[in-house]
C-alpha cells in the first residue's frame, strides 16, 4: 500500500511516564548503563520537585506535534501527516518511523523540537531516523536547524520585551541567554551549536533593544568529561560581583517547559539568585506560540523538495 502524503516526523528528546519510569529513562540516556542509586535518587528528586507527578515535557510534545499539524493542514491541506518520535521515551524515533511505514508512507521529513544543531544533539536524532527509514523503504529528508527563522525571532522578542516590564527601569537589568551545555569535545567536531546560539541570542537582543546581555550555559551533564562552561551558576555570581541586582533569564536553546527549565532555572538558580539579594525573572518557553508553530511549518514546505 502506497500513501501519497508526506510524513513529517516530529522529534522531542521525551520524557518519563510517570515515576516509574525514571530509572528506564535514565538508563536509556546512559546508552544501557543503569544509573548509580545516588544519581537515581538525585533525578527522581528533581522530577519530584517540580512536577508532582505531571511530566509536562510529555503534553507540551503532544500538543506542539498536533500546533504543528494544524498548522500544516491550513497551509496545504491533507499533505503531511504527523508523527512524534523521542530520544530517551516511547514512543522511540523508530517507533515513529515504523508508524509512518505501517500507514504506506514512502517520503517523509523530520525536524526536532530544538532550534539547534548539533552533532551531540540534532544530529543523534537525525542518525537513528535514518538508519530506521533506509531499512523500511522510506525516503527521507531533514529540517537540520532553524535558529534565526524570523517568526521563531519574533517570539523570542516578545517573550523578552514582556518578562523585562515589570523590572525596576531605573535599574540595569543582566539578561542572559541560556543553553544546554554540551561535552567541550564538540569544539573539536566544528560543531555549529555554538555559534548558532550566539547568533540567535544576539539577533534576540538587537530585536528587543537590549545591550547589557551575555551568554552563558545551563544543565551540564553529570558526567566526568569537561562541559562548556560557564555554567549559570557561576555567571550568577559573577553578575552579583558587578554590582547587578535585577537579571532575566532567557533559555532560548529550549522551546517547552521541562525540568531544565522548571528546576534547573526556576528552582536551583532562582535559589542562587535570591541567596545574593538578586531579582531573577525568566521568559515564557514557546511551548505552542502561534509563531512557533508557524517556524516549523515554514521549516516543513522549505524541506519538501517533492512540492512540485
Ligand atoms: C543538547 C541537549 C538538549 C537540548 C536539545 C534537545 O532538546 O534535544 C537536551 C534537552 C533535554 N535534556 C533533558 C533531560 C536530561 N538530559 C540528560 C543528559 C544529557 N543531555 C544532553 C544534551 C541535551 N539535552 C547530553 C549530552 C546529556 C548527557 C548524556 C548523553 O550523552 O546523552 C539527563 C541525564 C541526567 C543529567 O545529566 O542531568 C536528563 C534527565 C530534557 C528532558 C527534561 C524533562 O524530562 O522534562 C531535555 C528537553
Ligand atoms: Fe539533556
Amino acid at each position: 500500500m502506497s500513501n501519497q502524503a508526506i510524513g513529517v516526523l516530529v522529534m522531542s528528546y521525551g520524557t518519563p511516564e510517570s515515576m516509574d519510569g525514571i530509572e528506564e529513562y535514565y538508563t536509556h540516556i546512559r546508552r544501557g548503563n543503569a544509573p548509580t542509586p545516588e544519581l537515581l535518587a538525585e533525578l527522581s528528586g528533581r522530577y519530584e520537585a517540580v512536577v508532582g507527578g505531571v511530566f509536562p515535557l510529555r503534553e507540551n510534545t503532544n500538543r506542539q506535534v498536533a500546533g504543528l499539524q494544524a498548522e500544516l493542514d491550513r497551509m496545504h491541506p491533507g499533505r503531511y501527516v504527523c508523527y512524534q518520535g523521542l530520544k530517551h521515551a516511547r514512543p522511540y524515533i523508530e517507533d515513529g518511523v515504523a508508524g509512518m511505514a505501517e500507514d504506506g508512507i514512502r517520503r517523509a521529513i523530520g525536524i526536532v523540537l530544538a532550534p539547534h544543531y548539533s552533532t551531540m544533539s540534532v544530529g543523534s536524532y537525525v542518525k537513528r531516523a535514518k538508519e530506521r527509514a533506509d531499512e523500511l523503504g522510506i525516503e527521507m529528508t531533514f529540517v537540520e536547524s532553524y535558529h534565526l527563522h524570523p517568526k521563531l525571532i519574533e517570539a523570542l522578542v516578545d517573550r523578552v520585551k514582556a518578562a523585562l516590564e515589570p523590572f525596576n527601569a531605573d535599574e540595569p537589568v543582566k539578561v542572559l541567554f541560556s543553553a544546554h551545555s554540551l561535552p567541550v569535545k564538540i569544539r573539536e567536531m566544528n560543531d555549529p551549536y555554538e555559534q548558532q546560539l550566539m547568533e540567535t541570542s544576539a539577533a534576540v537582543a538587537e530585536g528587543a533593544g537590549v545591550k547589557d546581555w551575555q551568554f552563558t550555559w545551563q544543565s551540564a551533564g553529570r558526567t566526568r568529561e569537561p562541559w562548556l562552561g560557564p555554567d549559570i551558576l557561576e555567571t550568577l555570581k559573577e553578575v552579583s560581583s558587578e554590582g547587578y541586582k535585577q537579571v532575566l533569564a532567557a533559555p532560548v536553546g529550549f522551546v517547552s517547559d521541562h525540568l531544565e527549565v522548571l528546576y534547573d532555572l526556576d528552582i536551583e538558580a532562582q535559589a542562587a539568585a535570591r541567596s545574593m539579594d538578586m531579582k531573577l525573572a525568566r521568559i515564557q518557553m514557546l511551548n505552542t506560540d502561534p509563531l512557533y508553530m508557524a517556524t516549523l511549518a515554514d521549516s516543513v514546505l522549505a524541506r519538501d523538495a517533492w512540492n512540485s
